[in-house]
């Protein structure tokens, strides 16, 4: 072992929740990683905007300036570690630390799903790695597993849990009865939150992560642009009851999916609050958990769950990268693990597909007046659309006993047929209501 080689030195940027885990897993277990990556890891420079926040976060002993392009292009950085978020700065200095030659690790999947193409494409030209196993479902090792350990699969799909905050909240709303606002404010106490929450509940985030995964499962370029995305602020209690009711549960998931049975192929990439049979693991899964279940032609379907948020889980991710830097860091850059999992010249141009053209089966809500004859119209209008319903459960509206909610379960069909229907639903004068529709997928 060449464990008298000199460590590795990081310039480290940002000093927050997951820096400061970095810098806690890296003293802690020295030892460990040293043994594994055969060199010792060294924090040799921070760069932070504030001095004083960063020594309280980091502690008195490391060298703190607020001057990160001077970290980026010091001559004593190996490694750039960039864990300051966003899109603009944080592109700025990771293209800065590539051009300087420095391998990066980031923890950023806003930076990977809108810029990703643009930073592996500099990483390629300069023969240095950008490795993100962090930016995906925190410390669960799903980047390794999709670039990796699944490689002699034909990747049919992948569904996860895969933002923290939402399932957090969605899980104590359930539980605990308690309101959006204060569970919410939870998750960013808890610091699982992204600096602009609206990033986690409108389905940005999730939507980032789907993309990262899409993009690595299917040899395709990140194309977030293309994402559907939907978050969970529409969502109403009364569903959430009647799923549980019909023997599901409702989830913020990221889904994609190949799409054979288009004509020159697809792929699906959405985000949105889905149903799932309450008797599937993944719709246990609660609190700030993830889990990603992807879906192989040998291997079938494979689960992976565990922390996605946190100091040190997000840590364990971005350490996990850095021994894998150093273990490779003097590999021939051909053999290396390509960014995408498939080499850049097999990368593949099947389309995302548009929304309209997905296929799932649904859950649909109608507040109706109660009169004969209201079922058999809108059952009707959904036969006249080709699309079979599945089961059909009538409950009363509150204290209204002139009202009635009618809740239908579908058999799959394509989104834009059923938008057809649903218009023609919500014209019927006896429909009182706007009607709620969420998509439903069984993960088998
Ligand atoms: N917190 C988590 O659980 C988690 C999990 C996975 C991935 N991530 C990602 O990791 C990254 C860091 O997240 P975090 O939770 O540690 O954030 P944070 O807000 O706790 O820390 C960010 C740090 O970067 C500094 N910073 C931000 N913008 C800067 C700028 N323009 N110039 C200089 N310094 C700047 C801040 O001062 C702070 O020290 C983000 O990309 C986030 O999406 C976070
Ligand atoms: N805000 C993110 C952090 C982890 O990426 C979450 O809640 O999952
Ligand atoms: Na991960």
């Amino acid at each position: 072992m060449n464990s008298i080689q000199n460590p590795l030195r990081l310039g480290l940027l940002g000093a927050g929740v997951v820096a400061s885990g970095v810098v806690k897993v890296l003293e802690r277990n020295q030892a460990e990683i040293r043994r594994r990556a055969g060199r010792g890891i060294e924090v040799a420079r921070v760069g932070a905007r504030n001095l004083a926040k960063a020594r309280a976060a980091l502690g008195d002993g490391l060298a703190i300036t607020d001057d990160l392009d001077a970290v980026v292009t010091d001559p004593k950085v190996d490694i750039v570690v960039e864990l300051i978020g966003g899109t603009t700065r944080a592109r700025e200095l990771v293209l800065k630390a590539i051009a300087s030659g420095k391998h990066v690790v980031t923890a950023n999947k806003a930076l990977l799903a809108v810029h990703g193409t643009e930073i592996f494409a500099a990483a390629s030209d300069k023969g240095v790695m950008v490795a993100f196993e962090a930016a995906v479902a925190g410390g669960i090792p799903i980047i390794k597993a999709l670039r990796e350990g699944l490689t002699a699969n034909r990747i049919q799909w992948i569904a996860g849990i895969i933002n923290g905050t939402t399932n957090f909240i969605l899980s104590e709303m359930r539980a605990k009865g308690l309101d959006f606002g204060t569970v919410l404010k939870e998750a960013q106490r808890l610091g699982y939150a992204e600096a602009d929450p609206t990033f986690d509940i409108e389905g940005v985030d999730a939507a980032h992560k789907a993309t990262i995964m899409s993009a690595i499962a299917f040899g395709i370029p990140m194309q977030f642009d293309k994402a559907y995305v939907e978050g969970i602020t529409k969502l109403q209690a009364a569903d959430i009851n009647y799923a549980e009711q019909l023997g599901y549960r409702i989830k913020l998931l990221g889904v994609t999916k190949r799409r054979d049975d288009v004509a020159g192929g697809g792929i699906e990439l959405r985000v949105h609050p889905t149903l799932v049979p309450a008797k599937r693991l993944i719709a246990n899964v609660e609190g700030a958990m993830n889990a990603v279940v992807v879906n192989g032609d040998a291997v079938g379907s494979t689960l992976y769950y565990g922390k996605g948020a946190g100091s040190e889980p997000t840590a364990s991710a971005v350490v996990a990268d850095l021994v894998d830097v150093t273990r490779l860091h003097t590999a021939d850059p051909d053999h290396r693990v390509p960014h995408l999992a498939f080499q850049p010249d097999a990368l593949d141009n099947a389309p995302v597909l548009s929304i309209e053209d997905v296929v799932t089966s649904f859950y649909l809500r109608l507040r109706v007046a109660d009169q004969t004859g209201v079922l058999a119209r809108i059952t009707g209008i959904l036969a006249e659309h080709d699309i079979s319903i599945d089961a059909v459960l009538q409950r009363e509206a509150g204290d209204d006993e002139t009202q009635t909610d009618l809740i239908i379960l579908t058999h799959e069909t394509r989104e834009g047929r059923m938008n057809e229907a649903l218009s023609k639903m919500q014209a019927l004068p006896t429909v009182l209501a706007p009607i709620v529709r969420i998509r439903k997928e069984e993960l088998n």
